[in-house]
């Protein structure tokens, strides 16, 4: 999408993708995952997901990247933090604690020069639209340092539909994208069933949520 969506969709609090709760796949999986706690976890379209302040419990430092001036003003304001601001490269880079937000657009984190070793996407791969989750994945592939773990949240639902997020993603298409550069294991599914309002109105026929854990080669 682009940029111009996100920021009218913040603008609007048209923002129906965010939780108040962790994700539960999250803090079900990623305890089991071969990672340092003090790892860094890159955390990209991060919006202002609680998620991050769950890693930072486990020991974590974040690196999130989001488009939006609002979404990273919301995250800092909500969790009582006064961040420092400096700039980094062409981002404006928030820090409070072990969170740093990167503000501005993720597909220029190559011009930063950092590597990582762990990365939690949850709503990021599926924010996008197919010719940029090609991009998105390379980018995901030259970020993450060779071994490096990448939990990712998709979604996958029928019938499709694809003019705006959240865009299904399949398995398959999670393995046709990844496995050129890493190995790709299903960890779990969520089905919605009734919960979800398509299932329940005979819209859809299912609306899953998937997680994976995926290993850079
Ligand atoms: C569907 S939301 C998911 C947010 C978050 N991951 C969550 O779980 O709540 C996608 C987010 O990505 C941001 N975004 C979209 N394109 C971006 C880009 N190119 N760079 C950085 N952030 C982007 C949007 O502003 C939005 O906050």
């Amino acid at each position: 999408m682009e940029a111009e969506f996100w920021h009218q969709r913040w603008q609007s609090s048209r923002i129906g993708f965010h939780r108040q709760q962790v994700n539960p796949q999250l803090s079900r999986f990623w305890p089991q995952l071969p990672l340092l706690q003090q790892t860094e976890v890159l955390v990209p379209l991060c919006g202002k997901s609680r998620d991050m302040h769950w890693l930072v419990e486990q020991g974590h430092t974040v690196a999130g990247f989001e488009l939006s001036p609002l979404a990273v003003q919301d995250f800092f304001t909500e969790a009582g933090l006064a961040p420092e601001l400096e700039q980094s490269g062409h981002y404006r880079c928030w820090h409070a604690g072990r969170i740093w937000l990167y503000e501005g657009d993720f597909f220029q984190a190559d011009s930063l020069a950092r590597r990582f070793d762990a990365a939690y996407d949850r709503a990021a791969l599926i924010a996008l639209p197919e010719p940029m989750r090609v991009a998105y994945a390379d980018l995901l592939a030259r970020l993450l340092n060779p071994g490096a773990t990448l939990l990712l949240i998709t979604v996958d639902y029928a019938p499709i539909q694809q003019q705006s997020p959240p865009f299904a993603v399949s398995e398959a298409d999670v393995r046709r994208l990844f496995e050129p550069h890493f190995t790709v294991e299903r960890l779990g599914r969520i089905e919605e069933g009734p919960s979800n309002p398509g299932v329940a109105s005979g819209e859809r026929q299912f609306f899953d949520e998937l997680c994976f854990v995926l290993h850079r080669k």
